[in-house]
């Protein structure tokens, strides 16, 4: 099974087709309170159909990425006795599809959902393969399920309604999927000066193809998908200290430096050579600049105890090979992890 991919025209016509097609029972449109001023509007006065629905509204950030949050969408899916042919439409950014596509996996087993991704990051990255889920206390997406969204309906005219810290956050997965598997991808990507609507447009669709061209081979991450998490695995333990820290970044912004120590251990394990590092570095650097880590080292790699990735009690990093060139279940030498988070911190 496939998610279909679809670009909504002006008047949402390819939304209100699907919905007709389906005929759900309810709607359950799932909001932030972001997303309920900005872009809910705008597709409630598109919708032309004729199905009983509710909006629930959730409190938007991560630190709300909860089993908690979870429960109280179940109650609410109960209390409207909504049954098996209920739809859940997930409008919003990362920590709404998460949440919302979690919610609705689990509820009677198992419930449809569609992702109408407002932000760059839920475009390029976090609708697209169905990982859902939640944080447990700092633990990223420690909890969650596979369970793909029937369709993702995709609109670049909600980025115009973003923050433009948002827009960066996202930015950093769309580099990452250049890095991953398109060398073409991210020499377009780095060509651009200013991360604005308009100069990245162009660039959207592609890397959401190439997300789900990955996803096709390697659903539940046996293998190749193990490369979407490049720049994850430093990435995640340092949102998580953040997080922690009550000083949250964003999740994007955790990836860059993830990917930045990353690559720095990849030229360490001697993957690339240390030209090639430098170059990917500045690069990165140029969008994301250098924060200050006044972290622990040993916190970091405490955390990175709880990847995913791990085999064995054995971290397992995602590291770059060449621009566009990935390898998976790489083991590294501890001293080499620990010296590619300083050398961030230099
Ligand atoms: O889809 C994937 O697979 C990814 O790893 C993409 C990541 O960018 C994304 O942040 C994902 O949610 C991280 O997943 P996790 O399994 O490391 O929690």
């Amino acid at each position: 099974m496939e998610t279909k991919i679809q670009f909504l025209s002006e008047d949402f016509q390819e939304l209100n087709s699907y919905l007709e097609e389906k005929s759900p029972s309810i709607l359950f449109i799932i909001v932030d309170e972001n997303t309920h001023e900005h872009c809910l509007p705008i597709l409630l006065s598109d919708l032309e159909i004729d199905i009983p629905f509710e909006i629930i509204e959730l409190e938007s950030g991560e630190e709300n990425k909860t089993l908690e949050t979870v429960c109280n969408l179940l109650t609410v899916f109960a209390e409207f006795e909504a049954d098996r042919n209920a739809l859940v439409i997930n409008l919003g950014g990362g920590v709404i599809t998460d949440l919302g596509g979690f919610a609705a996996s689990i509820y009677k087993r198992g419930i449809d959902f569609i992702n109408i991704p407002t932000s760059l990051l839920g475009m390029c990255d976090a609708s697209i393969g169905g990982k859902t889920g939640v944080d447990l206390e700092s633990l990223k997406n420690l909890v969650g399920t596979f369970a793909l969204a029937d369709s993702v309906f995709a609109n670049p005219n909600f980025l115009k309604t973003l923050p433009q810290k948002e827009l960066i956050s996202g930015f950093a997965e769309m580099l990452k999927h250049g890095l991953v598997d398109s060398k073409n991808h991210w020499e377009n990507l780095i060509q651009i000066e200013e991360i604005t609507v308009d100069s990245i447009s162009a660039y959207i669709k592609e890397s959401m193809m190439i997300k789900q061209n990955i996803i096709n081979q390697d659903f539940h991450e046996k293998n190749i998908r193990k490369i979407l998490n490049f720049g994850h695995t430093i990435g995640h333990a340092v949102e998580s200290l953040f997080l922690r820290s009550g000083n949250p970044i964003s999740h994007g912004e955790a990836v860059a430096i993830g990917m930045i120590c990353e690559t720095r251990l990849s030229y360490l394990e001697n993957l690339i050579d240390l030209e090639l590092s430098n170059h990917i570095i500045d690069k990165i650097f140029n969008y994301f600049p250098k924060k200050n880590l006044n972290f622990v080292i040993d916190d970091i790699l405490a955390l990175m105890k709880n990847d995913k990735k791990n085999k064995n009690s054995k971290v397992m990093f995602s590291l770059i090979t060449s621009v566009g060139n990935c390898s998976y279940n790489v083991e590294c030498a501890e001293k080499n992890i620990k010296n590619s988070i300083e050398f961030y911190s230099k």
